[in-house]
């Protein structure tokens, strides 16, 4: 089995935090890393030019979106989703699972697959294990998800283990699916926020990967309306134990705040909504917490958003422009703001690896904490 993907090496520790690396066909991957998400084949309101002086490691594309519309056949006749969306460097495509839970109406789940109706215009419509793939393969991702399945939060424990089982099965029909040489597939894990769960759908996962090695691993099921604290508490236990030397990917998470305690107790990779959705509602993430734009007192206001932040959108504007442009409802404000939040976001993963490589983690964490903490931003 060819690996597309190449070894992760770990570069610095501390305690279970790491930097690290890995190689894909289209560039290297520099951890840890905040992916921003590409949802339809553009991150929201910025061009691939913004997205490159931005310079994440890699972004997201959504099988569940694509795959509904414009197609994925339609993307792969055209080259795939980098020539398709220009954006050369290395993307990750999710399977379609959370979406169609969490997005799609009146879905039947059953062995074979789940069939569901379009939230574009109600047809219905049926994504098994090998469905996405075949979509992810059309898209010509780097890395590849599993299809699983997202329990929502607070499910009872049996329906969870029932969940698992299918999640187990579904993963060796994908890991069976022939993808593109170039796409390395990561597990997901399920569990809740169960440690013994958890620890039962790893040994699960570890079966299989004895056999045929996963590309990275993946944590599913959190950031899905389970309370902070129990999120935590279950990542701090479990992420450490899952393997060292393949990517950790937290799915769905989330505030600077999560990064960082994420990247603490072990976690690689990051996805969120949260920095371009918080964007385009005027909230605003700072080195020294968040600034909702629309607040009056920036109305006047000749200073840059954040002074320690080099973007566009700082070293370009004042925040008297950036509060003008969110009054009156102009397309630039989106732009601008997701310019902001995603260099803030990338940003900080990116100083979190420069941290650890220098072995000053511990310092540069309670810094940045303490600096959201204090001044009025
Ligand atoms: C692609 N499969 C898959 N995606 C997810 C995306 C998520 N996004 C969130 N919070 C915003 N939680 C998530 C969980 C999963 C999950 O368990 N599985
Ligand atoms: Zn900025």
């Amino acid at each position: 089995m060819s690996c597309p993907l190449s070894p992760f090496q770990v570069e610095a520790t501390c305690g279970p935090a790491r930097a690290g690396r890995f190689e894909t066909t289209r560039g290297p991957v520099l951890t840890p890393a905040f992916m921003p998400v590409g949802t339809q084949g553009t991150v929201k309101g910025i061009t691939p030019a913004q997205l490159a002086e931005i310079g994440p490691q890699v972004i997201l594309g959504n099988t569940y979106h694509l795959g509904l519309r414009p197609g994925d056949e339609l993307v792969r006749d055209l080259g795939g989703l980098h020539a398709f969306m220009a954006w050369p460097g290395p993307i990750l495509t999710d399977s379609g699972g959370f979406q169609v839970f969490s997005l799609s109406s009146l879905r039947k789940i059953k062995e074979e697959g789940v069939t569901f109706q379009s939230h574009i215009d109600g047809s219905t419509h049926f994504l098994s294990p090998e469905r996405s793939m075949e979509i992810q393969r059309n898209l010509g991702s780097d890395i590849v998800m599993a299809l699983d399945e997202c329990p929502p939060g607070r499910m009872e424990r049996p329906a969870l283990e029932t969940s698992m089982a299918r999640t187990t099965r579904w993963l060796q029909r994908c890991r069976a699916f022939p993808l593109g040489e170039r796409q390395g597939l990561f597990a997901i894990n399920q569990g809740g926020v169960h440690m013994d769960l958890r620890t039962r759908h790893l040994h699960e996962i570890l079966d299989l990967d004895a056999r045929t090695p996963f590309q990275g691993f993946a944590v599913g099921g959190l950031s899905v309306g389970e309370p902070k604290d129990e999120m935590n508490a279950l990542l701090s236990e479990f992420t450490p134990t899952l393997p060292a030397d393949r990517p950790r990917y937290l799915m769905g998470v989330g505030t600077p705040e999560d990064l960082l305690f994420g990247i603490a107790h072990g976690v690689d990779l990051f996805d969120c909504v949260l920095p371009t959705r918080e964007a385009r509602h005027g909230t605003l993430l700072t080195s020294r917490g968040r600034v909702k734009i629309k607040n009056a007192r920036h109305r006047t206001s000749s200073l840059p958003l954040d002074p320690d932040c080099n973007c566009y959108a700082c070293r370009t504007f004042t925040r008297a422009y950036l509060h003008h442009l969110f009054r009156a409802g102009e397309m630039l404000a989106s732009t601008l703001n997701s310019i902001h939040n995603l260099s803030y976001t990338v940003g900080l993963t990116r100083a979190a690896r420069r941290a650890l490589l220098e072995n000053r983690f511990p310092d540069f964490a309670r810094r940045t904490i303490d600096q959201w903490n204090t001044e009025e931003p």
